[in-house]
């Protein structure tokens, strides 16, 4: 239970940026309600995206939410985010008190098991405040998650626990990919937040 707000938790990487995982910032139980909740009530929707000239719908499911007004352009078409819901808006006080930064969107992946994954990216859009905090926070089922330097392949990784908050910021995306793999012997649904700062512009 992360009692102690922004800066408690230690920083897991060597150098070149700034990832803190604070555990679980809330009950088991608190974990669990929000889990069922945002299966039932958020518009899950397989992602579309563009790869290799061929359009890809992923297994993995998606929604974003955000500020009215805010619009995100990738692989070719253009979002407009879903207004925000009290449950996620009562998440996303918590990761702004916990990181000490604002956020005005977050998008959410639904893994169904653990065949699902996500491959090394950096979230270092065009559309994303450069350098702003990405607080991420997982519900349902333990999975890995690695970073690696993109320079020196340095790799760290850790499990992101349910209920828990993982905050990345600063030079981060810059100097470190990052990855959810794939656990085949996971067979339970996980829910990640990630909070953002977008362009307003
Ligand atoms: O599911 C996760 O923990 C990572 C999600 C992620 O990296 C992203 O949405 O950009
Ligand atoms: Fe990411």
């Amino acid at each position: 239970m992360d009692l102690f707000g922004p800066g408690s938790a230690f920083n897991l990487l060597p150098c070149d940026g700034d990832a803190r995982y604070h555990g679980p910032v809330m009950t088991k139980a608190e974990a669990d309600e929000f889990l069922a909740r945002l299966l039932e009530t958020i518009p899950w929707r397989h992602d579309e995206l563009v790869m290799f000239g061929r359009k890809i719908v992923t297994t993995r499911e998606i929604a974003w939410f955000g500020n009215p007004g805010l619009s995100y352009t990738y692989s070719g078409t253009t979002k407009q985010p879903l207004p925000w819901t009290a449950e996620l808006l009562e998440l996303k006080a918590l990761a702004e008190r916990l990181s000490g930064s604002a956020f005005n969107s977050c998008l959410l992946n639904l893994y169904h098991h653990g065949g699902e994954g996500m491959g090394w990216h950096s979230d270092d859009e065009a559309s994303i405040v450069r350098d702003s905090a990405i607080a991420s926070l997982s519900f349902g089922a333990e999975r890995k998650f690695a970073l690696r330097h993109k320079r020196t392949s340095a790799t760290t990784s850790l499990t992101l626990a349910n209920g828990s908050l993982l905050v990345m910021a600063g030079i981060t995306q810059t100097h470190w990919l990052h990855s959810l793999p794939k656990m085949k012997k996971v067979t339970t649904p996980r829910i990640n937040l990630t909070f953002r700062l977008m362009r307003e512009d």
